[in-house]
């Protein structure tokens, strides 16, 4: 019998990218498969080891048959299902695919948004939908850009699961020379934490795009991560320490980096830009701007004051003008 693990990365961008470029470099036994929907980008990663679209510099070694359009197939051949697709279309790559085509399976979720329309975090969304149970359940974490995994610099992961002994499990299975791995079990904390530091680094870069300095930033960042704790705190109320790195090094990382998705697109509407032309000089996908809006709808129910994410929601979703918003959100900081 094969014992080896078998490991499918379902998406075909930047971060499935280098979840596929990690999972590779760790020494473990194990198979991989890689999903993407782009045929044409899976014909040239099988003739020339690299993805043409997302982190370019990254040679893949894949057998060639484990590389496909047909999502099916290659969930079938795994045990492990990380999937990485941006959470808008998530519902979109997995058209055709029932609870019973993941029924025993190991569902990591790389993703750091929330579901559309459903308004749910990816554990609640694939537990109702697909029969997920939470002790199949793992959430990929941490402060990490993909571009910087390409460089192989130095970045710590958390997995977050019900089961830790299921989260080390996978965490030998990714941990190389340069990811280092947390394991936790606040499995809402860790998913809301990813969710909502997307959009304080929308705001992190409309302050910038308007003319913030470094010092209202850090006064940005500071209100941000008790607006997260207070959130987190209502939401799924346990003990947790807000400063570890899945919540606060995450939120630091995505509002401060020159790599994030979010931030860009937050300078970008910042400076005048449209969400449209924003989004289509981007090329890639900021989350926050979809999320912004599902929490916009599921905080009607829990009522946290949350002033920064109802910032962005109006420059974003209601056209308001970003410097008076921001000035008017200025006044509520401390
Ligand atoms: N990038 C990073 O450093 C990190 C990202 N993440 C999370 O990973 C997830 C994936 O993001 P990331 O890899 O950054 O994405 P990218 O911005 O790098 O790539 C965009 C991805 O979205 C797909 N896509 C774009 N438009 C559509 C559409 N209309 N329908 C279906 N698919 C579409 C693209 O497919 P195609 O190429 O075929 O257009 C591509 O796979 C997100 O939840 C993100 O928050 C988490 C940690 C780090
Ligand atoms: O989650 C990330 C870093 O931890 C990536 O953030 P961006 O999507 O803003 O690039």
């Amino acid at each position: 019998m094969d014992t080896r693990n078998k490991i499918a990365v379902i998406g075909g961008g930047s971060w499935a990218t280098a979840n596929i470029k990690m999972l590779a470099d760790n020494t473990a036994e194990k198979e991989i498969f890689w999903w993407m929907r782009n045929a044409d980008a899976v014909g040239h990663i099988r003739e020339f080891n690299h993805n043409p679209n997302y982190l370019s510099s990254v040679e893949i070694r894949l057998p060639k048959h484990h590389i496909s359009t047909d999502i099916k197939h290659i969930i079938s051949a795994a045990d492990f299902i990380v999937l990485n697709v941006p959470a808008a279309f998530l519902k979109e790559a997995l058209t055709g695919i029932t609870p019973a085509d993941l029924q025993g399976k190991f569902i990591v979720s790389a993703i750091k948004g929330i579901v559309p329309d459903e308004n749910q975090i990816m554990g609640e969304f694939l537990n109702q939908h697909y029969h997920i149970p939470f002790a199949h359940f793992l959430v990929l974490s941490g402060p990490c850009h993909a571009e910087e995994v390409a460089l192989e610099k130095l970045s710590y992961l958390t997995i977050a699961s019900g089961d830790l002994e299921l989260a080390a499990r996978f965490a030998g299975l990714i941990s190389t020379r340069y990811i280092r791995t947390i394991v936790s079990d606040d499995i809402y904390g860790t998913e809301w934490a990813a969710v909502l530091k997307n959009i304080y680094a929308i705001a992190s870069g409309i302050c910038h795009g308007i003319g913030y300095g470094d010092n209202f930033q850090a006064v940005l960042i500071s209100n941000a991560i008790r607006e997260l704790e207070r959130f987190v705190a209502v939401v799924h109320p346990i003990n947790r320490d807000i400063k570890e790195s899945a919540y606060l090094g995450d939120l630091l990382v995505t509002a401060y980096s020159q790599f994030s998705r979010n931030r860009t697109f937050g300078n970008m509407i910042g400076k005048g830009y449209t969400v449209k032309s924003a989004q289509l000089e981007m090329n890639m996908i900021a989350e926050g701007y979809y999320a912004v809006n599902c929490l916009h709808q599921v905080n009607k129910q829990y009522k946290v004051n949350m002033p920064i994410c109802e910032a962005v929601y109006a420059i974003l979703y209601k056209k308001k003008a970003p410097v008076p918003q921001m000035q008017h959100l200025a006044g509520q900081l401390s």
